[in-house]
């Protein structure tokens, strides 16, 4: 048997035995450990081959034989010839380069060419304004890794770039877009230079609009993401963070102490209940951010696995808890002050039809924001809406 043959048996043998209750890289990990006669190469081959099955989304999923799917995701996913297609599939090595929208119009099976449905089945439950084809083709680019510039030292990082040979793309002042896999950490040493986030993350922060002296809310904080765009744009606001888990809010700590942000106020929160009126004051804050949890449906290029487990039920128990998670908040919002309402997802039940709700119920208005569609730059789609009290 060759080495590629191989590849695709141990590719085999993951795909067949994950079952997406874990994350398929804490999956891999322990996989490669068992078996140690794996070199670098043959580690990344198989991941690679893994990982494209999982990009084709539902794409004839209990129809076509699990070899074939395999090959299937690296000729869709891979854009140079390689040497697993020439031995097994050499039609397909010659056409690798094409456009994605080529290579799908080329492939059948069964009489049947595929469509976006097939690779992502809830179309018909997308926010308005995703383009349903473009976000079901970009399955099959890996998404690229942003950095979010900080103290203005875009010149010094220009220069690091180049010294390391790396070529990155400017996409706004402060954003810059790099090839997935770049060791970002080994060439800026200098942590408090930049933050590793999402461009379309990076866009909620133009909905945010902290003044001075502002009383601030990041109400489901995590490690802290929002909390610190908001903090560039206005260090003088008086913040306090909350979430349900503390030890995600260790990882907050950590990330705000290389910031060299300082004055900021911790909560645990569970926000399905109301907030005990002597933990935070009612109706006291300028801003509050509610970057909800969500089926997290517009990152899922990033971690493909998820589109293949998902159970669609799933979207309706995020909308009704996010439903009584905005119900809690609004209260502690001053009058004249403003919701900035977020997801990472791509349905409209978790975005807009939540959006309406609160609107509905709070008598808060929708000023601004909506969807962010990032599938055309290699980013995260993601929601961000702007009510105001
Ligand atoms: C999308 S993440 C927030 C990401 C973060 N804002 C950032 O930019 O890094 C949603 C967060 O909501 C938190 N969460 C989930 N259920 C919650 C609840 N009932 N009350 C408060 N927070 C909750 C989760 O622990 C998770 O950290």
């Amino acid at each position: 048997m060759t080495r590629w043959e191989n590849y695709l048996l141990s590719a085999e043998k993951i795909v067949t035995t994950y079952d997406g209750s874990l994350p398929l890289h804490h999956f891999l990990k322990p996989f490669f450990k068992q078996n140690p006669q794996m070199g670098s190469r043959d580690r990344r081959w198989i991941s690679q081959l893994a990982y494209a099955f999982y990009r084709l989304g539902h794409l004839w999923k209990n129809e076509m034989p699990v070899k074939d799917r395999l090959l299937l995701g690296l000729f869709l996913c891979e854009t140079q010839s390689n040497e697993i297609l020439a031995l097994l599939k050499p039609e397909w090595n010659e056409q690798v380069t094409l456009p994605v929208a080529e290579k799908l119009s080329a492939v059948s099976f069964n009489g049947q060419s595929p469509t976006p449905n097939d690779i992502f089945p809830f179309t018909a439950s997308l926010s308005e304004g995703i383009d349903a084809v473009a976000f079901a083709n970009a399955y099959f680019v890996q998404p690229r890794l942003f950095i979010r510039v900080r103290k203005n030292k875009q010149e010094a990082i220009t220069a690091l770039l180049q010294d390391a040979g790396v070529t990155g793309e400017w996409l706004a002042d402060d954003m810059l877009a790099l090839s997935n896999g770049t060791n970002i950490e080994t060439i800026i040493k200098n942590k408090d230079w930049y933050e590793i986030q999402d461009a379309s993350s990076q866009q909620t922060g133009q909905l945010f609009t902290p003044k001075p002296g502002q009383r601030w809310w990041d109400a489901c904080a995590a490690s802290g993401g929002k909390s610190l765009l908001l903090m560039d744009k206005e260090p003088r606001v008086q913040l306090t963070v909350s979430d349900v888990r503390v030890s995600i809010l260790q990882n907050l700590y950590e990330r705000f102490y290389t910031a060299g942000i300082k004055n900021y106020e911790t909560k645990a929160l569970d926000l399905t209940l109301p907030v005990p009126p002597k933990t935070l004051d009612y109706g006291s804050f300028d801003g509050i951010i509610l970057d909800a949890p969500c089926t997290g449906s517009g990152t899922w290029g990033r971690s493909p696995e998820h589109l293949y487990f998902f159970e669609e039920t799933r979207i309706n128990t995020f909308h009704n808890l996010q439903k009584r998670i905005a119900e809690n908040v609004v209260p502690l919002l001053k009058k004249g002050g403003s919701l900035i309402y977020i997801t990472c997802s791509a349905f409209k039940q978790e975005n807009e039809a939540v959006v309406k709700h609160i609107c509905e119920h709070t008598g808060l208005q929708w000023r601004d924001g909506g969807i962010i569609t990032g599938y055309n730059i290699g980013a995260d789609t993601m929601f961000a809406a702007k009510l105001m009290k």
